[in-house]
């Protein structure tokens, strides 16, 4: 944008840190010269400034006789003039309203190829088509008002008499109507205004009214009546014509306040206030245009223009005094501005440059682009991502206590400042409750809210409660090089309040632990100290956790006491700050940690550090820090491209996955795709026990896994098993039971072999299987016995036979009916042996194996109470039912 710009003036400064944003600030100097240069130019950037308020009272001082000043407009909008064969406004030196404009705009569009266009520039701007007529007549009056006044031109006349006339000549029986007088028509215009406007426009409308009434003296209107020209006395709805009817003063404050929002209103219902939350009597969140929305939908009207209360150099406009008002508003503090008015200008970070400025020195028409009017976050601009918005402190953890004993323990304090004289300011520098920190309020000062200068916070809230983009005045974007930004799209005034920085309060305690464990990987923090002991954490806080650090910073941070309540907020500096420029302030902070980042602020007295200044040494061993995080940052960088590309190459290199799409129409295919099916299916079945089994009994692998708790076991690998010392050993004997033995003692994986009692059958076991519940998984040992000579089970036929419960069933019970709880920590195995016939239910182990105790030794005669076979058997259980330690162990008959 600097491109723009004569060589003979001083070049803005463009940091290093905002190359990429345009970053260029044209100078105080360069701008006033580009005013002086540009006449119409400097209009046009006024009518520029949002406000058409101002355009309106620039028109009446300017234009005299009532002539509105031309509004920017563009080159294609030149084109809509030509119709009729009109001269152009331009060189006609009609002046349309701007407002009228802006009113027009929201009216429908009339009809046909000689419909008005959007700026009005037609002429036909308040008439409608189907009025022409009327229009030509009038036109004739206007234009024999015009003779008897030596020819003067006359604004408004829109519709070309000649075009009357060739109406008239050509339709012969045209009826010759009256044209509306101008009043009929700014009245007409005026009710479709208000017609247009929402409820609350209707009623600013009315307000308007109402104060109108009462405040101009119907014999002072008549006086400065006389001065005016003829049609302009017609406007009797007011000094300044239609459009003065719409308050434009009127504060929106004094609109119905919105109903609360829905949070507020449910914890207003329920009587209570939202725990923890700091009472921060005249505290005001932030209003967003959500936060708006969840009142009643209001139209926002942009009160002020964007430069108002820049210095007068910088500001092209410069000042008029129908401006003070608005000058005031943004201008509390002092007038320190004009002390530094002499000073040469600074270089400042800023976003942008204002591309307005580099305009001015072109004679041409122009559109003002939409973001000098609103320079703020589009589309695609990036937004920042983990920022959860804090509007309010919020005490966290210990801090509470703290912050109670804080409070409590606050020395009063009671300032005793003596009413200012003209032009100055009460509660100046040597105001007690300003050297304590402490914000003025009824209570601790004796002035006035107006005559003091001490309530930045309560100047904020009230600022913040009007809500609107400029009184918010701020917005977060990214920079080139330090992450996001904050930048103003209004004017500070020197010292005055932009925002508060808020976030989480905590203990220096736990900042530590946040700093070892939450934000360690981190390169930015937002701690920042409030009181001794006291931390504000803004990772969850206000948009001002996001302003970086200069070395020449525009804001300082500082904290206030508000009604007994400590509280930061953001300042601008001693040169106030311009719209578009980015706020810093100078973190000045001994690092956390040890490293130093490097500072891109692109002051020119940066230090190099974000920290406090270093000595030599000191920045030696900085550098040489930052040598070895870039070198380490490239490393580690390269390691994971590496592994991201082994990755990738090995997905590749796998032969499951994707493989394409086959045809399956194609026989070879569907051959091969049966094939595999039908192997991985026969895999499945014979699984590796099942196939190690298969083997040792010399017969085809079984179809279907006869122990049902080997496959769960198997099959079910994520089970988790916590009891540590426990080893279950299951002992297979050529009967197809399964006994569990689970041994309470810290054992090694003995196996129901060695707990069993010698027994002589003792060579009949044959496999033995340890389960170690340590592990997650089941591990298996298979120990082939020397005896390992018959599978089959002679004793099973007579089992099954059995009237009552036969092994058979208890083996069945068993093997059917492991129930292992994932959750159950203490106990992952119960058995359950069915109780009745087709009925399930849960036994504790140690039941279900005496039960099969039982029905083994009856069934097979085994040795022991019921003993009458072959065999042994044992099974102790604790008393609380539950299994300590079983063993049985079987042996064929005979
Ligand atoms: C409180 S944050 C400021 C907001 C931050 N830029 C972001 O995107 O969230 C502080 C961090 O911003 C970065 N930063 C701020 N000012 C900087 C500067 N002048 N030069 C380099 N980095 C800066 C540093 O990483 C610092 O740790």
């Amino acid at each position: 944008m600097s491109d723009h710009l004569p060589a003979s003036l001083p070049r803005a400064h463009s940091t290093d840190s905002s190359d990429a944003l345009s970053n260029i600030d044209v100078s105080r100097a360069l701008q006033a010269a580009a005013v002086a240069s540009t006449t119409g130019g400097a209009s046009s950037g006024q009518s520029s400034n949002s406000s058409s308020r101002d355009g309106d009272r620039e028109w009446e001082r300017e234009g005299g006789e009532g002539l509105v000043e031309t509004p920017p407009t563009s080159l294609a909008e030149e084109g809509s003039q030509g119709g009729g064969g009109r001269r152009s406004a331009r060189t006609r030196g009609v002046r349309s309203y701007n407002l009228k404009t802006l009113s027009d705009a929201q009216l429908p569009m009339g009809a046909g190829a000689g419909g008005r266009s959007a700026s009005g520039w037609t002429g036909k701007t308040l008439v409608e088509d189907d009025e022409e007529a009327e229009q030509d007549a009038g036109a004739d009056a206007l234009s024999e008002d015009k003779e008897e006044k030596g020819g003067e031109v006359e604004p408004e006349v829109p519709a070309a008499s000649a075009v009357g006339m060739e109406k008239r000549e050509r339709g012969g029986s045209a009826k010759l109507q009256r044209r509306p007088s101008v009043k009929e028509r700014v009245k007409k215009v005026a009710s479709r205004v208000g017609s247009v406007l929402g409820k609350r426009g209707r009623e600013v409308l009315g307000s308007g009214k109402a104060k109108k009434a009462a405040a101009s003296p119907a014999v002072e209107e008549e006086v400065e009546d006389a001065h005016l020209p003829r049609w302009k006395k017609q406007l009797d709805t007011g000094k300044k014509g239609v459009l003065d009817e719409l308050d434009l003063d009127a504060e929106l404050a004094d609109l119905p306040a919105p109903p609360p929002a829905k949070k507020a209103r449910l914890s207003v219902k329920a009587g209570k206030s939202p725990s923890h939350e700091i009472p921060q009597p005249t505290a005001a969140p932030i209003p967003t245009a959500k936060a708006l929305a969840a009142g009643k939908k209001m139209k926002k009207w942009q009160k002020e223009g964007l430069y108002v209360g820049q210095d007068s150099e910088m500001d092209p406009m410069a000042v008029p005094s129908g401006r003070k008002k608005l000058q005031k508003k943004s201008r509390p503090v002092s007038s320190a501005s004009n002390a530094t008015s002499d000073e040469t200008t600074k270089p400042r970070a800023s976003f942008i440059t204002l591309p307005m400025f580099s305009y001015l020195d072109k004679t041409r028409d122009f559109t003002i682009p939409f973001d000098v009017f609103a320079p703020s976050w589009r589309k695609g601009d990036e937004k920042p991502r983990d920022w959860h918005q804090l509007n309010k402190n919020r005490l966290v953890g210990e801090a509470k206590e703290l912050w109670e004993h804080t409070q409590n323990n606050l020395p009063p304090s009671l300032c005793v400042c003596q009413p200012p004289g003209p032009g100055e300011q009460g509660c100046d520098e040597v105001c007690l409750n300003r050297v304590m920190q402490y914000e003025c309020n009824t209570s601790n000062c004796n002035l006035s809210s107006d005559n003091c200068s001490n309530r930045a916070f309560a100047e904020l809230t009230q600022r913040l409660k009007r809500g609107g983009a400029y009184d918010i005045g701020v917005e977060v974007l990214k920079t080139p090089n330090r992450g996001f930004g904050v930048r103003s799209c209004r004017t500070f005034a020197p010292g005055q309040i932009i925002m508060e920085y808020t976030g989480e309060i905590i203990t220096e305690g736990e900042c530590q632990r946040r700093m070892r464990e939450m934000y360690k990987d981190r390169s930015c923090y937002y701690l920042m100290e409030l009181e001794r002991g006291l931390i504000i954490d803004g990772t969850k806080g206000s948009m001002a956790r996001f302003i970086n650090h200069s070395c020449e910073p525009n804001c300082e941070v500082r904290m206030v006491k508000v009604n007994g309540t400590p509280r930061m907020g953001v300042f601008a500096g001693e040169e106030g700050v311009g719209t578009g420029e980015e706020l810093t302030y100078d973190y000045n902070f001994d690092n956390f940690g040890t490293s130093h980042q490097i500072c891109y602020c692109g002051a020119e007295g940066c230090r190099g550090f974000l920290s406090k200044r270093l000595n030599k040494e000191e920045m030696k061993k900085v550098a040489r820090e930052e040598i070895e995080r870039k070198r380490k940052a490239a490393e580690e960088a390269q390691r994971h491209a590496r592994k991201e590309e082994e990755g990738r190459r090995k997905k590749m290199d796998r032969g499951s996955g994707w493989r394409g799409w086959i045809a399956l129409d194609d026989p070879e295919t569907r051959e091969r795709l049966k094939r595999e099916k039908k192997e991985k299916e026969e895999a499945e079945k014979l699984s590796g026990r099942a196939l190690r089994m298969a083997r040792r009994r010399g017969s085809p692998a079984p179809q279907k896994p006869v122990e049902t708790e080997e496959v769960k076991g198997k099959d079910t690998p994520k089970r988790k098993r916590k009891v540590v010392q426990t080893t279950e050993t299951m002992v297979e004997t050529s009967a197809p039971a399964v006994l569990y033995e689970k041994p309470t003692s810290a054992g090694a994986a003995s196996t129901l072999a060695d707990l069993a009692p010698p027994s002589p059958k003792r060579n009949k076991l044959v496999h033995t299987r340890t389960l170690s519940s340590s592990n997650s998984k089941f591990t298996e040992q298979l120990s082939d016995s020397p005896a390992n000579d018959s599978i089959d089970h002679p004793a099973l036929p007579s089992l099954t036979q059995e009237p009552e419960t036969s092994i058979h069933d208890a083996a069945a019970a068993h093997a059917s009916a492991i129930v292992e709880d994932e959750n159950d920590d203490d106990e992952a195995i119960t058995l359950t042996a069915p109780a009745a016939a087709g009925q399930k239910r849960k036994r504790p182990f140690a039941a279900a194996a005496r039960t099969l105790g039982q029905a083994v030794r009856s069934g097979l005669g085994l040795k022991g109470d019921a003993g009458s076979g072959s065999g042994s058997g044992s099974a102790s259980a604790g008393s609380s039912g539950k299994l300590k330690q079983s063993t049985l162990s079987f042996g064929r008959k005979g």
